[in-house]
């Protein structure tokens, strides 16, 4: 028999007890008036989960570094609170700032000073003991080891990146800011950007990052929050963003230009490009799953094809295109604007 005391513990037993991780940055209703009385960030609530690399996007004067300014206790916020890695900035200060980094846009490095002594001397500005294991590891894991006694100024401007990146880390944070990591690189660097941020997440190192780039965010965010007129618009992850909120879209090259859509294809969503050229269907991205077999069923494909046979539209070539975070970023901010 069993009694009524005995079920939930045996409920317990079989169901062990999930950890919730606390977030590892916690920012509340936090607004920014500026001296001039321009109100840059306004109720600002956003919480940052632990090991994720998380892209803040926004267009030019959404807010971006006023937010990362005043997480990283260089501006005051003029209401609401921050926790990092549960210390509150302004009570906590100390406590707080030492479990971040912060990787500057520019490159401010003291041209004639060494690399080791650049990057050892940043940890003794958070008043951490000397720790030369430390500044080693973090200087080989950016592969600037070999570099470790040249002069700054002798660096390629992709070691003086990675300088700046070693410099945050020399205090060893939890949490490392990046403000638009890759402004101005070229590809290839931009790349290897990318692989040194994975490589510090995968260390379990907090990534914030602000980046113009779309396709840097698409490459490497795991969530996306995006932020105009000090507003925070969306926090999504990424996937879902772009599941949610994009389109496909099918492109039938025609052999014949039309002048015009068929009436009796009125029924679609179609359009005519290059000069009547090419007929675009747009359909939800949504309806067609990525191994879904009736895909092109549900996407009204199937019955385009041979509405258009009937039409006797006839066509040399066609492709299918997936909407692309730069889409969507643009049309929500345009909603908003
Ligand atoms: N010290 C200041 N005094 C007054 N206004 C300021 C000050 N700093 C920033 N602002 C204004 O606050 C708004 C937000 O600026 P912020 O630099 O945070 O934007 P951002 O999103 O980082 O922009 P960008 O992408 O161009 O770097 C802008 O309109 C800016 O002009």
């Amino acid at each position: 028999m069993t009694s009524n005391i005995e079920a939930p513990l045996r409920r317990a037993e079989r169901e062990p007890e999930r950890t919730v991780v606390p977030p590892v940055v916690v920012v509340e209703n936090l607004s920014k008036t500026y001296a001039s009385g321009f109100h840059a960030l306004k109720n600002i609530d956003l919480e940052i989960r632990r090991g994720e690399i998380f892209a803040l996007l926004g267009p030019n004067g959404a807010g971006k570094t006023t937010l990362i300014s005043i997480i990283c206790g260089l501006v005051n916020a003029s209401e609401g609170r921050v926790l990092a890695d549960g210390f509150d900035i302004v009570s906590d200060y100390r406590e707080a700032r030492s479990r971040i980094g912060l990787v500057p846009q520019e490159l401010t490095n003291e041209a004639f000073e060494t690399v080791w002594a650049t990057v050892s001397f940043s940890r003794g500005l958070f008043g951490k003991p000397p720790d030369p294991e430390h500044i080693e590891r973090v200087l080989k894991s950016l592969t600037l080891w070999d570099k470790r006694n040249n002069k700054l100024i002798t660096l390629s401007g992709g070691m003086k990146r990675r300088v700046l990146i070693a410099k945050a880390l020399s205090h060893e944070p939890k949490i490392l800011f990046l403000d638009e990591p890759t402004a101005g690189v070229d590809v290839e660097l931009r790349r290897e950007m990318w692989e040194v941020v994975r490589r510090l997440r995968d260390s379990g190192v907090t990534i914030i990052l602000t980046t113009h780039y779309i396709e840097e965010a698409e490459e490497m965010a795991d969530r996306i929050g995006v932020i105009n007129h000090g507003e925070i618009i969306l926090v999504e992850e990424k996937r879902e963003l772009m599941r949610k909120l994009g389109s496909k879209q099918l492109t039938l090259h025609l052999r014949h230009p039309l002048e015009t859509v068929p009436e009796r294809l009125a029924g679609y969503r179609l359009e005519l490009a290059a000069g009547g050229k090419e007929l675009i269907y747009h359909y939800d991205a949504n309806l067609v799953g990525d191994h879904d077999e009736g895909g092109d069923e549900a996407s009204g494909i199937a019955a385009l094809l041979s509405d258009l046979d009937a039409a006797g539209i006839r066509f040399k070539d066609l492709h299918t295109k997936q909407s692309s975070l730069e889409e969507i970023f643009v049309s929500l901010v345009r909603e908003r604007r």
